[in-house]
């Protein structure tokens, strides 16, 4: 039984097993999975897989400080909501903007919200070099999340401009992360951001290499980041 997957990393992750919350975590994927034949929205089909690689992975980060002090969070390249929709479900008390620049992804999301009544969910439509620049976006979250956009000097870019002096980012990747660490360091310095850490978070069973790195906004972003569209994925800030 798939779900039972995720109850037991829930436990082992410290998450408390509410039938509720579940409940809403089986509902989503089944009807993500269901739109998933009308709309590409995963490549994973299979319900063990997606409870592994979409819902474990998100919430992987459950007990990062800087998850639980944030009350204002954006996902930037949410897709079909990972790992937005897994840590809204845990956190109601928080407040969740899921972004894309692919508005029918979003509107699957906004229709699930809807019909699983997820208050704590809004979309926004566009592309983060655009919406970093408007001005009720741009350093205005606690917490900015991102699983699987880019790599981490153009996702500085697209990430680093929407979050609050004193917030932090918590960059969603795999074994590469050190390298991209390294890359991706000076880019990081120039959007106002500092490196504190990097994380693998290990499971037992669970067979997920995944790492997050967590970075920090200590002063702002200047005016002319991000560079316009198109231009932080060809050329990477160095
Ligand atoms: C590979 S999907 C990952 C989706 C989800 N984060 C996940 O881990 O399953 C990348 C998503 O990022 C979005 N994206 C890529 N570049 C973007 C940009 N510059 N601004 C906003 N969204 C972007 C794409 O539309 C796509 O939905």
């Amino acid at each position: 039984m798939p779900i039972e997957t995720l109850q037991n990393a829930f436990s082992e992750l410290g998450i408390s097993n509410d039938y509720t919350v579940l409940n809403k975590f089986r509902q989503y994927m089944e009807m993500i999975l269901e739109w998933n034949e009308k709309i590409n929205l995963t490549a994973i089909t299979e319900e063990e897989e997606f409870i592994k690689k979409h819902y474990i992975d998100s919430v992987i980060c459950y007990s990062f400080p800087e998850l639980k002090k944030a009350k204002t969070i954006i996902d930037v390249g949410t897709g079909g909501g990972f790992p937005g929709i897994p840590l809204a479900l845990l956190f109601p008390e928080k407040q969740f903007i899921l972004m894309d620049s692919l508005q029918k992804r979003l509107k699957v999301i906004d229709d699930l919200a809807c019909k699983l009544e997820i208050k704590n969910v809004k979309t926004l439509h566009g592309r983060a070099e655009d919406l970093a620049h408007a001005k009720e976006h741009r350093e205005a979250y606690d917490l900015c999340v991102s699983r699987a956009v880019a790599n981490l000097s153009t996702l500085s870019e697209y990430c680093i401009p929407f979050i609050k002096k004193g917030g932090s980012f918590l960059a969603y990747k795999g074994i590469k992360a050190d390298e991209e660490i390294k890359e991706a360091q000076s880019a990081i310095g120039l959007l106002g951001g500092k490196f504190l850490r990097e994380e693998q978070v290990p499971l037992s069973e669970y067979d997920l290499d995944h790492h997050i790195i967590v970075i920090e906004k200590i002063g702002g972003t200047p005016a002319k980041y991000p560079r316009k569209a198109g231009t932080p994925s060809k050329e990477p800030l160095k």
